[in-house]
């Protein structure tokens, strides 16, 4: 049996870590998914190891795709878009109608490699499965109810002026290794609703359930060459992809450095759609009127869901003096009875990136940081890339633990006197992504929400998520805005008819 039939029928966590080889005691092996086959390298045999962050041992191979495998999946996207442009909504939407259907039979099978894979609880798992399942139901239906502008024009002019909107071609959709299928299938549902085909790039780190959505696309009957994965790095597969002439566009979620690279290869290409969704380093602000017992259970989620691996994740919180002493007690006292590596937290995701968050450790042990909680991991990794859950205080403002994006299990705590000054510390950075604000001063809530630098400001809560409203950053945090009339924006070209 090929490797994608045998993975298809492991949908427990047992059978699913019982097969971590072949029979010949080979990892398995992730091939591209092309005009809807699992297709052979066409140039040279590389491959990329994966591995069980739990664990620490290779759990896969990933196909290294040469600029030949990219380009065959840009001209079979390419073939595959002027019919798929002319589908009626209503087809489309059946269709994406069906792949969620399909995903959410699969929704244990899902759940159960994306946490094998980048290392998040079954529990977390299942919550990114239904949202992936949302994000193709979302689209399917957003296209049978849009509406356009029309306009009559009175006067010497007297037109009927309306806008008409056409899909812009083919994509390239590339996500990161922290929400594997919940951030990629973000970018393929509204590519698909919108008409367009694309080649999706998934994180070399995490790439097992974009595989496995190959085969939905199979069972779906979507046609061949509208939505074709290749697997791959960043530097080779990624980069050859975004540059091709062919793509239309490009919807990127990941590192800011790397965003900014996309951008600087794109420049010249002035008619390519571009969307970033970049990092953060996200301040929560906790004012002297909240409910403790509200405050620190969320405050903790936002800082260690997904082990902080998630670009939304507050990972600045800011207390009124007058509770801060209060605060800080009671949550670590919280964070350390339900924040347990193992139980309720994973490991982060890869030994490169244990590496990089245990030197923003290391940085805040030398310069003299308060671990309330927490500690310095070893330098080598022992079974598995586990670091405890870590509250910091008496870090510098201009400390690089305080400006730069972590994106691990650590957080930063310290006080604030007043309004301004909360207002000041959470824009002192380039990021600005999201940001949560507590408080049950309603004004408040007006007063300073709207002064945040940050795309997304969640009072008194943290992660709601209606799929139709806007999604992005300001500053450094990325370029344009996602979901809804967002993301159609992203995806068609618009333009004006004046008619007489
Ligand atoms: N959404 C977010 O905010 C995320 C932020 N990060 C941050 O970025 C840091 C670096 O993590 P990485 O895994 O290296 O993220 P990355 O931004 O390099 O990877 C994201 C995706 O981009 C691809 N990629 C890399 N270089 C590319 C290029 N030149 N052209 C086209 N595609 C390219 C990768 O293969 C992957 O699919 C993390 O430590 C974290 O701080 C990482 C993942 C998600
Ligand atoms: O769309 C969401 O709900 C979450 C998005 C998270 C990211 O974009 C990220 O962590 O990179």
């Amino acid at each position: 049996m090929d490797t994608i039939s045998t993975l298809w029928e492991l949908d427990t966590p047992e059978r699913a870590n019982n097969y971590p080889t072949d029979s010949a005691g080979s990892p398995f092996r992730i091939q591209n998914f092309i005009d809807n086959e699992f297709v052979e390298n066409t140039k040279t045999d590389e491959w990329i190891d994966t591995f069980n962050p739990r664990t620490g041992e290779v759990l896969a191979q990933v196909h290294k795709s040469t600029a030949s495998d990219v380009d065959r999946a840009v001209d079979a996207a390419s073939r595959a878009f002027p019919s798929w442009s002319r589908t009626t909504r209503q087809e489309r939407s059946e269709i994406l109608l069906r792949i969620g259907s399909i995903l959410e039979e699969k929704r244990e099978l899902f759940a159960v490699w994306e946490s094998i894979d980048q290392g998040k609880t079954l529990a977390r798992a299942r919550i990114e499965v239904d949202r992936a399942i949302s994000n193709f139901r979302y689209f399917a239906t957003y296209i049978l109810h849009e509406e356009g502008a029309v306009r009559f024009v009175d006067g010497p002019s007297s037109t009927l002026t309306y806008e008409h909107r056409s899909p812009v071609g083919v994509f390239a959709l590339i996500s990161p290794w922290n929400m594997p299928l919940y951030l990629l299938t973000w970018k393929i549902a509204p590519c698909l609703a919108f008409g367009c085909t694309g080649v999706a790039k998934p994180s070399e780190v995490t790439s097992i359930t974009a595989f496995l959505l190959g085969e939905v696309f199979r069972q779906a009957k979507l046609p061949p060459g509208v939505m074709n994965v290749v697997f791959g790095d960043g530097p080779g597969a990624g980069s050859t992809l975004v540059k091709s002439p062919r793509v239309r566009g490009v919807s990127f979620t990941g590192g800011t450095s790397t965003g900014i690279r996309i951008r600087q290869d794109t420049v010249a290409d002035i008619g390519k759609h571009l969307s970033l969704e970049l990092g953060g380093k996200n301040p929560t602000l906790i004012f002297d009127d909240v409910d403790l017992a509200k405050a620190v259970p969320l405050a903790a989620q936002a800082s260690f869901e997904n082990s902080g691996q998630i670009c939304l994740c507050g990972s600045r919180i800011y207390v009124h003096r007058k509770i801060y002493e209060t605060f800080l007690s009671e949550f670590v006292e919280y964070v350390q009875r339900n924040y347990r590596c193992g139980e309720t937290v994973g490991p982060v995701v890869s030994r490169q990136h244990y590496a990089k968050v245990r030197s923003y450790l290391l940085q805040a042990q030398e310069e003299n940081a308060r671990f309330h909680t927490g500690e310095l991991p070893d330098e080598a990794p022992q079974n598995g890339y586990w670091i405890k859950p870590t509250v910091l205080g008496g870090v510098r403002t201009d400390s690089r633990v305080m400006r730069e994006e972590i994106f691990g299990p650590v957080v930063t705590v310290c006080p604030f006197e007043t309004e301004e000054e909360a207002i000041e510390l959470a824009n002192d950075n380039p990021n600005g992504l999201a940001s949560v604000l507590m408080t049950t001063d309603v004004s408040r809530m007006r007063r300073v929400g709207e002064r945040i630098d940050a795309g997304l400001v969640w009072v008194n809560c943290w992660l709601v998520r209606e799929l139709g409203t806007a999604f992005g950053g300001m500053k450094v945090s990325g370029t344009g805005r996602e979901g809804g009339a967002q993301s159609r924006d992203v995806f068609t070209n618009l333009r004006t008819l004046h008619v007489r």
